[in-house]
């Protein structure tokens, strides 16, 4: 069983519990389920440095990479930067991030949020909508097409917006459909933890343009974006590189200085 199959029985199980002690009802009368939601992907079109800026405490591939921080302060300080988003591990297990986290970083910073999770049931995706998503991520690593349309157009009927996540050609062209909006590339393979942005730059001309090109996950200088918006991509990912500082608001910050000073 590689770490993707562990993530994915844990998840059945965990979405099992969760049905029975929180129920749909519940979700769908919270406070925010109503709220209208931001668009990344619109962020992301019009932006420059297009950066969605991750809170991430731990990973299967890295361990810890920093548990001391406050996620409210975390979301202020990536607003402040000027990121077009902010993408919030929810998994518990694997990540040491909760539903709790989407909520506080919802409540500090006016952001479009991503629930970054394993979504397999719609039920996910309710949780999502009340705990202040404005976008959700499909794997197509662990769906098949079918679910990926099952659950992108109920996405959709929530008015959240989909960002869906391949690492190959044949998970690409399974995929494609006209209920995504934004499609990202990751630069990580899940199986084996390998890092390359080669697989962002393969795939990039067989992405349509109408959807918004993301690249995921690895990066961490100026220069690999630069390089990846000469391919299309418009949205770049990025957890690790500012999470393991003290403060991933100024790396953030100091980034996307970086990055438009050496755009002049
Ligand atoms: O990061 C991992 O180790 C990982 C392992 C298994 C499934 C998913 C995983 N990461 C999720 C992500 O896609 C990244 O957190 C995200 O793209 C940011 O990556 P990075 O900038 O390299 O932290």
């Amino acid at each position: 069983m590689n770490i993707l199959d562990k993530i994915i029985a844990d998840k059945h199980k965990e979405i099992d519990l969760k049905k029975r002690v929180v129920p749909v009802s519940q979700l769908e009368n919270s406070a925010l389920f109503d709220r209208e939601t931001l668009s990344l992907a619109q962020r992301l079109r019009n932006s420059e440095s297009g950066i969605i800026a991750e809170h991430k405490r731990r990973s299967p591939s890295k361990s810890v990479i920093n548990q001391n921080l406050n996620v409210a302060d975390v979301a202020r300080g990536y607003e402040a930067a000027g990121v077009c988003g902010m993408s919030v591990l929810t998994d518990g297990k694997y990540f040491g991030g909760s539903l709790e986290d989407l909520l506080y970083a919802r409540a500090s910073a006016n952001l479009p949020l991503l629930r970054k999770e394993f979504i397999i049931d719609e039920y996910q995706l309710l949780e999502a909508k009340a705990h202040g998503a404005d976008v959700i991520l499909l794997i197509a690593a662990v769906l098949e097409r079918e679910q990926i349309k099952q659950l992108s157009e109920f996405a959709k009927s929530l008015n959240l917006e989909v960002l869906l996540e391949v690492h190959n050609e044949e998970e690409f062209q399974k995929s494609i459909m006209p209920s995504l909006d934004m499609l990202g590339v990751n630069n990580r393979n899940l199986k084996t933890f390998e890092v390359s942005t080669d697989i962002s730059k393969e795939l990039s001309e067989k992405i349509p343009s109408e959807f918004v090109k993301v690249s995921e996950s690895g990066i961490s200088s100026v220069e690999t974006i630069k390089d990846l918006k000469n391919y299309g991509y418009k949205g770049f990912l990025i957890g690790e590189n500012f999470m393991k500082t003290d403060n991933p608001g100024k790396a953030a910050e100091e980034f996307i200085k970086e990055l438009e000073k050496s755009s002049i």
